[in-house]
């Protein structure tokens, strides 16, 4: 299979410069020549750099692509390209933006399968798990076309016949900063309500996984957005810098750990803007003695083996009630050694390798500080050497179980951010909720039980943005997600995200005299 790239609206001239796109999209046969930046509605070199950086594919550990991080200037001119393309979509209505998006909606539903093979090879994750993300990205951008046609401000009746009237008004150049996990998601789930709302964007990837966004942008461009709406620029954190404290950006919206959403806190609130910050957890999840408890062990897994265990939302922290912790272990213990680890390409792999070598020793150098400290391995932990020779160069675990966890362990209070699950046992339901709120994060959570009303009372409880009642890690794009605590503020997805990208401006309208005091 051959990478399609989109060029309809390019002009021919950029459309005959541009290189020739990669390649076999097989494991191992990758690489990425053209440009990584996006601008004009086109792919480009940035003009100046502050450093370069190497994409790698986590299945092999080859190098597929080399780019240049943008400086100053590359950034300058992103921003004023978007804020160019701001005045005309600004003026659209909200129809004509939402036939726009759905186009670019449908785009990625039919090229569903290429970009969710771009993401797997840049990211690792295993292709049938990169399909879901590609689905809740075009089912993100479905949503708030449908919402850009209905946004609307309110008619306020005043004494004498006098009125006033709000309008709903985009923000300008919005900047979109993106984590590794879900590289396209995120640019979507950040994109598609900033420009349903009639702002453009600037949209930085992380350094580890820059390609698929430039599929997206020249989606978008092929929909007919006009160019410089979204421009991608590349590079980490200088470049990122530059983003936040230019003077023409009217928002950031960012996504990562905790330390770089607090610098861009302070770097935003110099120039007083707005921020969503989408940040790190350690989400529990509680299991009841009396839930179901083949969906519990499902939940379970579904709750900390997803992208490697590299989730942001990940209930990592999984408390069972005393009564059943032995049947619940065994039977996670059976279900996650049945996880099939190899090729994330293959159709049956449900486990492909974690982003790259310095992130997989810290996650093994979690589980290995937990046996220091009295945790017991049931499963895995350990480092996995696929049988495929094109593999061995790759960064793969086995994913672990461990049990005998106390609530001050490592890795029980910090963010892994892999595919490492901590069992903690529990008495009573006020116990638990204690030791679940018990933490500077606040995420998600999750809650089995049968139970109907114990398990509204434990979610009321619970101190996260993001609940789950009998099930985790589900991401409906109709629902606001976002967290409590140091796991940011903000929301993505749902209705109330249009508040994140849009102000409202209030118009008195004064139908009599003017009744002066002087
Ligand atoms: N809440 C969510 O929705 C969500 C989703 C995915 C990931 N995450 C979190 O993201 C973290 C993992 O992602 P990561 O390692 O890419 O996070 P990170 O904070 O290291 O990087 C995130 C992004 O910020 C950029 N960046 C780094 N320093 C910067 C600076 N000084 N100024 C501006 N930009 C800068 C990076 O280049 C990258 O694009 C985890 O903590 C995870 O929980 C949260």
């Amino acid at each position: 299979m051959f990478l399609r790239a989109g060029t309809a609206g390019l002009s021919p001239l950029r459309h005959t410069l541009r290189p020739v796109l990669v390649a076999a999209m097989s494991t191992g046969t990758f690489i990425v020549s053209q440009p990584l930046n996006y601008r004009s509605g086109a792919r480009l070199d940035p003009v100046d750099a502050s450093g370069t950086e190497k994409a790698l594919e986590p299945a092999t550990g080859r190098v597929i692509a080399t780019f240049t991080c943008s400086g100053e200037e590359e950034v300058n001119l992103a921003i004023q390209d978007a804020k160019a393309a701001f005045k005309i979509w600004s003026q659209k209505s909200g129809m004509e933006r939402c036939r726009i998006l759905l186009e670019a909606a449908r785009i990625i539903r039919d090229r569903k399968d290429e970009i969710a093979t771009v993401e797997t090879i840049n990211n690792g994750k295993s292709i049938f798990e990169a399909r879901w993300d590609i689905d809740t990205s075009w089912q993100c951008l479905e949503y708030y076309a449908g919402l850009a046609g209905s946004m609307a401000g309110e008619h306020i009746q005043l004494p004498g016949g006098s009125f006033g009237y709000t309008r709903r008004e985009p923000l300008g150049v919005c900047v979109g900063i993106g984590a590794w996990n879900y590289p396209f998601q995120i640019a979507c789930w950040k994109s598609a309500p900033a420009l349903a709302c009639g702002n453009a964007m600037v949209f930085k990837p992380s350094t580890f996984t820059p390609v698929s966004t430039l599929l997206l942008a020249e989606i978008y461009t092929e929909a007919g957005v006009p160019p410089g709406l979204f421009n991608v620029v590349q590079g980490g954190a200088a470049t990122g810098q530059f983003l936040c404290q230019h003077r023409d950006v009217a928002k950031v919206s960012f996504t990562g750990s905790v330390p770089t959403g607090s610098k861009i806190m302070e770097m935003s609130a110099k120039g007083i803007k707005p921020v969503t910050l989408e940040l790190g957890g350690k989400s529990p999840l509680i299991i009841f003695s009396d839930c179901d408890m083949k969906n519990a062990v499902k939940g379970a897994l579904m709750a900390n083996f997803l992208t490697q265990g590299e989730v942001c939302c990940n209930g990592t922290r999984v408390f069972v009630q005393k009564e059943i912790l032995d049947q619940f272990s065994e039977e996670v213990v059976k279900q996650t050694q049945r996880i099939k680890i190899g090729d994330p390409l293959l159709e049956d792999t449900r486990m492909g390798p974690l982003i790259n070598r310095p992130h997989l020793e810290r996650v093994l150098g979690f589980v290995k500080v937990a046996k220091e400290q009295g945790a017991k391995v049931l499963c895995g932990g350990d480092l996995y050497v696929p049988e495929d020779p094109k593999l061995k160069d790759g960064y793969y675990m086995r994913p672990c179980v461990l049990t005998n966890c106390r609530d001050d362990m490592t890795c029980v209070k910090e963010e892994i951010f892999g595919p490492v699950m901590s069992i903690l046992s529990f008495d009573t339901e006020a116990e638990v909720l204690e030791r679940a709120n018990d933490t500077t994060f606040g995420l998600a959570a999750g809650v089995f039980t049968r139970d109907i009303q114990r398990a509204h009372r434990v979610v009321a409880a619970l101190q996260a943005g993001m609940c789950f009642i009998n099930n985790y890690n589900v991401s409906p794009v109709e629902l606001p997600f976002g967290g409590y605590k140091k796991s940011g503020f903000g929301r993505e997805n749902g209705r109330v995200t249009i508040e994140y990208y849009s102000q409202l401006k209030t118009v008195c309208v004064e139908m009599g005299d003017v009744e002066s005091a002087f």
